[in-house]
């Protein structure tokens, strides 16, 4: 589902380019869930933009859910995106004026792959699966954190796109709630998605299956998180 050969990054500097990732190979199949980590500045969220095709790459090559990133014109990318990728943040971005059901329909009003009569109960059939139905007509700011997450996991689910990306999903919960999500994600791994997940959690056993370290831009590990 995701492949990435010696992909590099480089951002101009006033000193000259600076390589934010070099050289790096990762290979993410369906069905797998790997973590992400490294020091701070190690490039990981920049691996994360070049995969959601926010930001494009300086040399390599980088497939995602059967698009050549690294060759298909900008202006294909977004409407990609709304369909191939779910995007997970660290501080939720849900918006505030909305309810959470309004904003699990926003991605489907934005690519039209869903009829717009199945827009709600699919919305509150994911808000289900994630747990909180009960909170869909709310807006965001009445939901604790750990809430406001699933809501936007379940936003990230609403085109049923086969790669999740998630960038520090747990960065703002109490670990109790950090791990009921990493359980979401962990699921979501076990019914076909390949998850890819930048984090700073250090106990990733019993959820992640491969743990990927950057070191200065570059993958100094990748291995299987023992169960
Ligand atoms: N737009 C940019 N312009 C210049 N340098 C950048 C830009 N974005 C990131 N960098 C630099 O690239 C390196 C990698 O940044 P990145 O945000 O990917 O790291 P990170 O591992 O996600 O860090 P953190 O854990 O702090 O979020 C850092 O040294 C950062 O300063």
């Amino acid at each position: 589902m995701i492949r990435v050969h010696d992909l590099a990054k480089t951002y101009p500097m006033p000193g000259g380019e600076f390589p934010a990732l070099t050289g790096v190979d990762i290979s993410v199949e369906a069905g797998e869930f790997v973590a992400v980590v490294g020091r701070s500045g190690s490039g990981k969220t920049t691996l994360l933009n070049l995969l959601a095709g926010i930001d494009r790459p300086t040399a390599g090559q980088i497939r995602v859910a059967g698009i050549a990133l690294h060759e298909v014109p900008e202006a294909r990318l977004a409407a990609w995106r709304g369909r191939a990728v779910g995007l997970v943040f660290q501080f939720f971005q849900l918006l505030p004026t909305l309810t959470v059901a309004e904003n699990v329909m926003l991605p489907m009003d934005f690519c039209g792959t869903v009829p717009a009569r199945r827009r709600r109960p699919l919305a509150l059939e994911l808000l289900s699966r994630v747990g909180i139905a009960d909170h869909a007509d709310k807006v965001p700011a009445g939901l604790s954190g750990g809430q406001q997450q699933r809501a936007a996991i379940a936003r990230a689910l609403a085109n049923d796109p086969p790669v999740i990306l998630a960038d520090e999903p747990t960065g703002n919960l109490d670990s109790s709630t950090a791990e009921a999500v990493l359980g979401l994600f962990r699921d979501l791994a076990r019914a076909g998605k390949a998850v890819v997940m930048v984090t700073h959690e250090r106990d990733l056993s019993g959820y992640a299956d491969r743990l990927v370290t950057l070191v200065d831009g570059r993958v100094a590990e990748d291995v299987a998180v023992s169960a």
